[in-house]
C-alpha cells in the first residue's frame, strides 16, 4: 500500500502547467504606473474564464518577524494601492498593526500570469471601511459580525450559535456597523508582472518606486 507521501508524489508527477498560448505582452508597451496594467490583466483573466481572479494571497509578518499568509478577496486597486478587508482584531489585523507591511500574490492560470505586490499598508478611513462592509451580502455582514476571527474555537456549537445570532442581526439591521471591519490599502512600492513563455523565457516586468509618496515608477526586466 502506498504511503500518503508516495500518493502525493505520484499525483504531483501527473501535474503540468496549464498549456495556454501566452497572450501578447510587450513590456516596452506598458503604462508608466502598474495599476492600469493590473486592470488590463485582470480583465483578460476574467475574459479567459479564470475562476475567482479576485482571490489572492495576503502575506504579513508576525511580531517575531515570521511570515504568515492567507487567502483574501480583492476590494479594489487604484493609484492609492490594492485594497483588502478584514477585522482589525484578526491575526492578520494584529500583524498589520504591529508591522504595517504586506505582500500580495495573484495567480491566473487561465492566462499563465502571476502578479506580486509589496508595500506599506495603511488603513482606509472608517467611512470607506463601513461602505465596504455594507456593499456586500447579508452573509458577509453576518460573518463580520460573528467576530472572534482567528481566536481558538472550543466547540462547533459555539460557532453555530454565534453565527445564527449574527445572521439575525444582519437581516434585521443591514446597516449595523462593525467597527473592527477595516479596509487596508497596500500602497505598493513593488509590483511584478510575470508572463509565462512556452520555451521558459518567461517575461518578468518589475515596477518599483522608492515610496508611496511618489507617483514616479521605474520599470525593469528580470531574468526568469
Ligand atoms: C476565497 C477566500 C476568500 C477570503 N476572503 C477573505 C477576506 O476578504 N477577508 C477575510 O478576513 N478573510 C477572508 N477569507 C478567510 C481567510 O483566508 C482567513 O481564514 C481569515 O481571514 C483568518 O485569517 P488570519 O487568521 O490570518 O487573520 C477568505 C477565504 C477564502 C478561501
Amino acid at each position: 500500500m502506498s504511503t500518503p507521501a508516495e500518493t502525493l508524489e505520484a499525483l504531483l508527477r501527473r501535474q503540468h502547467p496549464e498549456q495556454t498560448d501566452p497572450p501578447p505582452f510587450d513590456p516596452a508597451d506598458t503604462p508608466a504606473e502598474p495599476p492600469p496594467l493590473f486592470v488590463t490583466w485582470f480583465a483578460e483573466a476574467t475574459e479567459a474564464g479564470q475562476p475567482e481572479p479576485h482571490t489572492l494571497s495576503l502575506a504579513t509578518v508576525d511580531p517575531e518577524n515570521s511570515p504568515d499568509v492567507r487567502t483574501v478577496t480583492l476590494r479594489g486597486a487604484d493609484a492609492r494601492g490594492w485594497r483588502v478587508a478584514t477585522r482589525s482584531d484578526s491575526r492578520k489585523g494584529h500583524h498589520l498593526a504591529a508591522t504595517p507591511k504586506a505582500a500580495l500574490g495573484f495567480y491566473w492560470p487561465a492566462r499563465a500570469r502571476p502578479i506580486r505586490i509589496r508595500g506599506p499598508v495603511v488603513p482606509a478611513s472608517p467611512e470607506e471601511s463601513r461602505a465596504d462592509l455594507h456593499a456586500r451580502s447579508t452573509g458577509a455582514l453576518a460573518a463580520a459580525l460573528t467576530g472572534h476571527q482567528s481566536a481558538p474555537l472550543a466547540a462547533l456549537d459555539e460557532l453555530a450559535d454565534a453565527s445564527r445570532a449574527a445572521w439575525r442581526t444582519a437581516e434585521a439591521d443591514p446597516e449595523r456597523d462593525v467597527p473592527q471591519w477595516t479596509v487596508y490599502i497596500v500602497a505598493a512600492t513593488e509590483v511584478e508582472f510575470w508572463q509565462s513563455d512556452p520555451a521558459r523565457r518567461h517575461l518578468r516586468l518589475a515596477y518599483r518606486r522608492p515610496s508611496p509618496d511618489t507617483d514616479t515608477w521605474t520599470k525593469h526586466l528580470l531574468w526568469p
